[in-house]
């Protein structure tokens, strides 16, 4: 594809030198990739500036730039307001605009994002081959990857897409983190549907506020649902009615003339649950909807999870699913990876449960889950993330403090910041609750034991808890390293505990031996 044609209907101020008339091999935002045939894209950034490194692909060979500030160098410059936006539509445009041909969900929201796009997918793969991006993994019948990000950069979102068409992927549903659209990164998609689950407080490092968080969110449904619409498509807005927030946008939503669907517990929701019954094997409500009632159940634990499972059911019915077919997509689904997933011992042993739980909002909610559940006592290992949010880490001691009994306050990943200082701000929220330094948890709560290395708490919680306890390990769910400086090492929070769980009885082998 030429230059000039991936160009058409963008917004261009200046043309700096002569476009070049060969054909565009490829798009990249990252210098060290931009050789022959690559059109280099320079992205401000927090870390570096994309613009720093014009001179580098000019002489790696590179065919153009994309640029906000043009520069004395000997490449072909195309100057757009904003880079970042410009590449995610040029990448629409270069992978043939895949997301026209799909039926495409994208989900947002603070909590919540990974699990409704399980079970989106899932409802999804009920009328052909669905492919799902998001925190966990990218992946599509056949195919599946890690993810390094939850949403990527636009030119990497565009080329899976492509890639799912391709290989015969019917419906894609993606978390739309709220840094990817602040970051325009999904700015060439077309939605069919976009969910929102809630909005409570985090990433504020990044955005600084939280109306400014809010309105990164708010983008999906007043930016993209209607440039979807504009295209031909009939997009859905499902928005959980049970916050706050949520209220705010279907009544924006419902203004931009979108196809708006709430859900939730409260009386406003037009997918209404209601009487929800929760055990240890899932929840179950009653769904009322304008038209008409059905049951709904799910595997996934917890009130929170029945929200969940409704946000679903919502986006089932606003792309005319039948409600047997809903049940069916929910039924597929007994767990998400790192989410309340279940670490099996012996018989006898503690409940264990990783979870992915990182805000105080998700603490709160996932401690609330389980203590119906909990005849003894609720331990919780926990800390928080360096080189994130420092305003949240006080909060989530809070939450523990208040939901849980006992306490580990460990290490989450330390990232460049010093574990120790990490964990004392997470310690005034703890204390603030009024529980108590201890040494171990051979005590009355509420207390919590404070121990840095996480291998270490996960193993002083697991060997201190009873048969009746529930021991919760919170914050890295399905994460398989911990960032320490900028060493990523293999550390696992279910392979830990259930090799913890084994050296609760490796006396008893040894005794059985004798
Ligand atoms: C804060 C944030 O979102 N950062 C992302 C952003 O980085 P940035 O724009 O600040 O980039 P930068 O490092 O300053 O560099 C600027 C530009 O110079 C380029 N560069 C740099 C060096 C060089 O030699 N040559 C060169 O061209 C870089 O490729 C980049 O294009 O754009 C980069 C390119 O896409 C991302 O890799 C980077 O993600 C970093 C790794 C990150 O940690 N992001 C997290 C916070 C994030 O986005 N998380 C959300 C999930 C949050 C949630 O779950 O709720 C996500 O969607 O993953
Ligand atoms: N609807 C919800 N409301 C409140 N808390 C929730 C909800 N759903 C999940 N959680 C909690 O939040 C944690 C993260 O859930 P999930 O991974 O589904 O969300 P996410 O939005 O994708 O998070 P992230 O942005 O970190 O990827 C869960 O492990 C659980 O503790
Ligand atoms: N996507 C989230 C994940 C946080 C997970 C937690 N383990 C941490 O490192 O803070 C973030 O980047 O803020
Ligand atoms: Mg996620």
């Amino acid at each position: 594809m030429r230059l000039d044609d991936l160009l058409r209907g963008l917004e261009v101020q200046a043309i700096i030198g002569d476009l070049p008339a060969e054909d565009v091999r490829g798009l990249v935002y990252d210098s060290r990739r931009a050789g022959p045939g690559q059109v280099f894209a320079a992205l401000a950034g927090a870390a570096s500036d994309g613009h720093a490194y014009l001179e580098m692909a000019a002489k790696q060979g590179a065919l153009a730039a994309l640029v906000q500030r043009p520069a004395e160098v000997a490449l072909a410059q195309i100057q757009v307001p904003d880079s970042r936006l410009a590449l995610a539509m040029m990448a629409d445009r270069f992978y043939a605009r895949p997301s026209r041909h799909l039926c495409l969900v994208g989900v947002t929201g603070t909590n919540g994002k990974t699990t409704v796009s399980y079970l989106v997918e899932s409802l999804l793969a009920q009328r052909g081959p669905a492919g799902l991006l998001g925190t966990v993994e990218q992946r599509y019948p056949g195919k599946r990857r890690a993810s390094s990000m939850t949403t990527p950069e636009s030119v990497d979102l565009q080329a899976l897409l492509a890639e799912m068409l391709g290989a015969g992927v019917k419906g894609v549903v993606m978390e739309v983190s709220s840094h990817a659209l602040e970051q325009h990164r999904a700015a060439g998609c077309r939605f069919d549907a976009a969910v929102f689950t809630n909005l409570t407080r985090d990433h504020l490092d990044y955005h600084g506020d939280m109306d400014a968080y809010f309105q990164a969110k708010r983008r999906l449904f007043n930016q993209l649902l209607p440039q979807a619409k504009r295209q031909g498509k009939d997009p859905a807005a499902v928005i959980c009615a049970d916050d706050p927030k949520g209220s705010h946008l279907a009544g924006e939503a419902t203004g931009l003339h979108l196809r708006t669907l709430t859900y939730g517990f409260s009386q406003a929701a037009r997918v209404r649950g209601i009487s929800p019954v929760l055990k240890l094997s899932g929840g179950r409500c009653l769904v009322d909807w304008p038209a008409g009632s059905f049951e709904m159940s799910t595997p996934l634990v917890g009130l929170y999870n029945l929200q969940n499972a409704l946000a679903a059911t919502a986006v089932g019915l606003a792309l005319d699913f039948e409600p047997a077919e809903i049940q069916r997509a929910l039924d597929a689904v007994p767990g998400v990876p790192g989410r309340l997933q279940r670490v099996v011992g012996a018989p006898g042993d503690p409940s264990v449960f990783v979870d992915y739980a990182h805000t105080d909002q998700a603490l709160a909610s996932v401690l609330a889950a389980l203590r119906p559940l909990t005849p003894g006592r609720l331990i919780c290992v926990f800390g928080a993330g360096g080189d994130r949010d420092q305003g949240k880490r006080p909060l989530m001691g809070r939450a523990v403090g208040i939901g849980a009994d006992l306490a580990v306050l460990t290490s989450d990943n330390p990232r460049s910041e010093d574990p120790l200082a990490v964990m004392a701000m997470v310690e005034q929220g703890l204390t603030a609750t009024g529980s108590r330094l201890v040494r171990d948890l051979d005590t009355e709560g509420p207390a919590y034991v404070s121990e840095p290395s996480r291998a270490a708490a996960i193993e002083l919680a697991v060997a201190a808890a009873g048969p009746q306890d529930v021991v919760l390990i919170a914050g890295k769910g399905h994460e398989d390293y911990q960032i320490v400086g900028r060493e990523r090492r293999h550390f696992d929070d279910r392979e830990q505990a259930l090799a913890a769980l084994g050296r609760r009885h490796e006396g008893e082998a040894n005794h059985a031996g004798a």
